[in-house]
């Protein structure tokens, strides 16, 4: 599989604290990698260099072996970066059908304000996204009405809308039950075999974590101490003290082996 992004020895201090420190890994094409660690482990810091919303204090970014480092938000998600949020961003007023093709309409660089027939505008392709994330039969509802669980599901259509090759997807089963988390990383495990984009997550979940990724990677305090397979990032000494005191990494041991 080729490598889709590579990050080489980056870095960010902010004042004298070392959020991320030297942390090298890979993405390859239509690999589903989980970012894990502990609270303040620099997750969020990490994500935020590889979509441009923070410069690295050091370090370089690659995209398709393009150079990428430092890039505005725009220019990498027009580079096929597409990303998800804790908080979704959907538009309460309009329908799920809308959204999607807001999206749509946006990826094709159309402007929604000035066209009068917009609501028809890639009502096939957005009625495509739904049936599958599985919400075509909820199309004309209105996103208010939407359970958290659905609202999750039509954003992973929102953000496939933008045809990302790479998709980075910030705690994505944040606040919801146990069996709609597995249903949702499931179906992202699916899009991600059938459509053979790159997906990089960050989670708090370990079944979740365990259950469908390809590769793990672990910070702890900014520095990357294990990346590899589930069985591998069991088995580090390292990974097992930082998890030892919760033992989150080990309550289903052998469940996912
Ligand atoms: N803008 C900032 N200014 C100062 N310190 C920051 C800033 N952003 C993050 N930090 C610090 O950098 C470290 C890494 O934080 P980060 O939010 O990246 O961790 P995280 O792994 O995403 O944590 P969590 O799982 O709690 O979201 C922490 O010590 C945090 O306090």
């Amino acid at each position: 599989m080729s490598v889709i992004l590579k990050v080489e020895h980056l870095a960010k201090s902010f004042g004298g604290v070392k959020a991320v420190s030297d942390v090298s890994f890979e993405v390859r094409a239509g690999e589903l990698k989980a970012l894990i660690g502990p609270n303040g482990a620099g997750k969020s810091t990490c994500f935020n260099m590889l979509m441009g919303q923070l410069k690295p204090s050091s370090g370089r970014v690659s995209l398709d072996g393009q150079d990428i480092t430092g890039h505005s938000p725009r220019d990498v998600w027009r580079r096929g970066v597409g990303r998800t949020f804790q908080i979704t961003g959907t538009y309460q007023s309009m329908t799920v059908a809308e959204n999607v093709q807001m999206a749509l309409i946006s990826h094709h660089r159309k402007i929604y304000a000035f066209l009068p027939r917009a609501h028809l505008m890639y009502r096939d392709e957005a009625l495509a996204l739904l049936a599958l994330v599985g919400m075509e039969d909820q199309a004309n509802r209105a996103c208010a009405i939407l359970a958290y669980g659905d609202l999750k599901r039509l954003e992973l259509a929102i953000a496939l809308a933008h045809e990302p090759r790479l998709l980075l997807m910030d705690e994505p089963t944040a606040g919801m039950a146990p069996r709609e988390r597995i249903a949702l990383m499931q179906l992202t495990a699916d899009i991600v075999a059938e459509r053979g984009i790159s997906v990089l997550f960050t989670e708090h979940d370990m079944d979740v974590v365990f259950a469908h990724s390809h590769h793990i990677m672990v910070l702890n305090r900014g520095e990357l101490i294990a990346d590899g397979t589930a069985a591998q990032v069991r088995a580090n000494a390292r990974v097992q003290e930082v998890y030892l005191g919760g033992g989150t990494l080990f309550a289903q041991e052998g469940a996912h082996a």
